[in-house]
């Protein structure tokens, strides 16, 4: 077959250097590239398979095909084990191309025959390295049927280039994915794993211009565990930690998915409750009051009951929300004062 390389080095190098949209669960980011590679190559399909671990791999996992459907997400990738397979992994940990023109005899590939090859009618097979930090980290694979094919030069240095490429589109992905991570402890409290007080500025601003559209009401929950500072010098600092954790998971279970429910700092947490009245908001607190002064928090042989003092407020949507978080206060400070294990409305 012959192959214009200026053109396709051209068109290659153009797909590089397109964003790429990373965000989907399925592999789009590398599809448009097989595509690209069966169709310039002309055979039966284009895949591709990385190493469960790039210093110690034992298998090879495939992450993305040309055979593969388009709408619908693949839940379990086909795999390939080193031990099964040994010529095969060796070949590519060389780093070298593998271009087996006889699939079926090729010392490197002949070991699909039985299970693969003959299953499929694949009689040729082109795979070229994938690299990661100059270390090979799996394989892109074109597989043809029919009449046997002798790769040519320009082929495999072809072939190579689109490994470079999906090498490059498996970076950014990774960088993408580290992203996700960072973005997502800016907005985690690291003790507790619930959401921080960015994330409720962040969350209220949006909620209270989405309510000022419905003119459905919003409000807002503080919870202050009572004597905090007794338990910490009670059982010491750590323990004070366990119990911060058990009660945020406590909470979670007294609330409604769609209630967000924060850690403010220290033992003061905040829910925000969308589509909501006081009323409703008052019916929340209290439950969740007797949730927490019902179940005993246990660490080692230590057993603490914990109670909170509770302020609810209604969001004024015509004010800055900061405004509400005081009035909540406001309501935590009297039910203190009441005598705390209460709740008590602005
Ligand atoms: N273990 C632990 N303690 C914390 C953390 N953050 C704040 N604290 C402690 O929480 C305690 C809060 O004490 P205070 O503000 O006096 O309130 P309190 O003892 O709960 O008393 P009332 O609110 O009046 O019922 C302080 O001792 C803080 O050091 C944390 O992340 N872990």
């Amino acid at each position: 077959m012959f192959i214009d390389l200026s053109e396709v080095t051209q068109r290659l190098r153009r797909m590089s250097s397109e964003e790429l949209d990373v965000s989907g669960s399925y592999q789009n980011f590398l599809l448009d590239l097989l595509n690209e590679g069966k169709d310039t190559l002309g055979v039966e399909h284009v895949s591709v398979w990385l190493f469960d671990d790039i210093t110690a791999p034992n298998k090879l996992i495939n992450v993305a095909s040309t055979q593969w459907p388009n709408d619908q997400s693949v839940i379990d990738y086909p795999e390939l084990l080193c031990e099964e397979f040994p010529n095969y992994f060796e070949a590519i940990a060389s780093g070298i191309s593998i271009d087996a023109n006889d699939a079926a005899t090729d010392p490197r590939t002949s070991e699909f025959k039985e299970s693969y090859l003959d299953v499929h009618n694949i009689t040729t097979m082109l795979d070229t390295v994938i690299f990661k930090n100059g270390i090979p980290h799996g394989v892109v694979c074109f597989e043809g049927t029919g009449e046997q094919r002798y790769w040519q030069s320009a082929e495999i240095a072809y072939a190579e280039m689109m490994a470079d490429c999906c090498s490059r589109r498996l970076l950014v992905n990774d960088l993408w994915s580290l992203q996700q991570q960072l973005t997502e402890m800016a907005f985690q409290d690291a003790l507790t794993g619930l959401k921080n007080r960015r994330y409720l500025m962040d969350y209220a601003h949006r909620e209270i211009s989405r309510h000022i559209r419905s003119g459905q009401q919003l409000s807002v929950v503080m919870i202050d565990i009572d004597h905090f500072k007794l338990i910490n010098d009670s059982y010491g600092h750590e323990i004070g930690d366990v119990v911060l954790r058990a009660f945020s998971q406590q909470c979670l279970q007294a609330l409604r998915t769609e209630d967000c429910l924060c850690r403010l700092g220290g033992e003061e947490f905040i829910i925000l409750l969308p589509n909501t009245s006081v009323e409703g908001a008052v019916e929340v607190a209290e439950r969740l009051r007797r949730h927490v002064e019902k179940h005993i928090i246990e660490s080692g042989t230590h057993h603490i009951q914990v109670t909170v003092s509770c302020g609810v407020g209604e969001v004024n949507l015509a004010k800055p929300f900061s405004q509400s978080l005081k009035e909540a206060d406001h309501a935590v400070y009297d039910a203190k004062a009441k005598g705390r294990n209460c709740v008590v409305v602005y």
